[in-house]
């Protein structure tokens, strides 16, 4: 296997979509691929990825910050969004090191705004803040018929001996699931030239040959001109 490179043409890659259609699972397998081409890469998750963007997950994912509304909620995500980008995000990438990000702002967007009712330039001002010019090069949307993946969650919660199938938006019912997936659909709609949708309802090796090929396609000059 070749040495993992360390600097130039670093990617900052996204994962998005409904709750339990696989993305985590397809970040570590994108991660080892990457590494077996010989790319040095990172993975991290949204909420979360540093100390205190950890505590602010803790904090919204146990329903604490519920009554308080989707506006506050919204801000809450994006003060763990500005830590976790110029904490880890932002340092990674200058050093040559692609960032593989499970959930970013395209959720806030997704749940928050167009799920959530919060308005658009509340978002989009978050946004700007938060991201600081570090938007993805690729968003990978993840997309299934949620009644399907929360059965994965579920199963999920038997394996891993949970006494609650869910954090705070996992518990959210049927028709609200839908509607959050339709909308990170109009979300890769209005976003062509950087995000991807994927069906997910199939096999996790046959899904990463799928992610595979977008990637290496994507960024073939990066990965040293490789076929996918
Ligand atoms: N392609 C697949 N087919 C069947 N089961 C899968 C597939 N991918 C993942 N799973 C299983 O489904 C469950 C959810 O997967 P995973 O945690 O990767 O999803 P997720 O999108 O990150 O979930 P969440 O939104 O809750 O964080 C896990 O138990 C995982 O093992
Ligand atoms: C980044 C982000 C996340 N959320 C929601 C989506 C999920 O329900 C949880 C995260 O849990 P996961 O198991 O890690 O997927 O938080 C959100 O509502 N808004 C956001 O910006």
């Amino acid at each position: 296997m070749p040495e993992p490179q360390s600097s130039g043409g670093a990617r900052f890659i996204t994962f998005e979509g409904g709750e339990g259609v696989g993305k985590s699972t397809q970040v570590k397998r994108l991660l080892a691929r990457l590494n077996e081409a010989g790319i040095d890469a990172v993975r991290t998750r949204e909420p979360g990825g540093t100390p205190k963007a950890e505590a602010i997950r803790s904090f919204i994912l146990q329903g604490r910050s519920e009554s308080w509304g989707a506006g506050a909620e919204a801000v809450l995500f994006a003060s763990a969004r500005f830590d976790h980008v110029n904490q880890l995000i932002a340092p990674n990438l200058e050093a040559g090191r692609w960032v593989l990000c499970d959930r970013f702002h395209d959720s806030t967007r997704a749940y928050q705004g167009l799920t959530g009712g919060v308005d658009d330039t509340l978002i989009a001002a978050l946004e700007e803040l938060a991201l600081n010019g570090h938007s993805p090069d690729l968003t990978i949307v993840l997309d299934m018929d949620p009644e399907v993946a929360f059965r994965r969650v579920e199963t999920r919660a038997v394996e891993e001996a949970l006494t609650s199938t869910g954090d705070r938006f996992e518990k959210e019912d049927l028709v609200w699931h839908r509607r959050l997936r339709d909308n990170f659909l109009a979300i890769a709609q209005a976003n062509p030239g950087r995000c991807v949708v994927i069906p997910a309802d199939q096999p996790e090796a046959a899904l990463e040959e799928n992610i595979w090929q977008v990637v290496s396609q994507r960024f073939a000059e990066q990965l040293g001109g490789q076929p996918a």
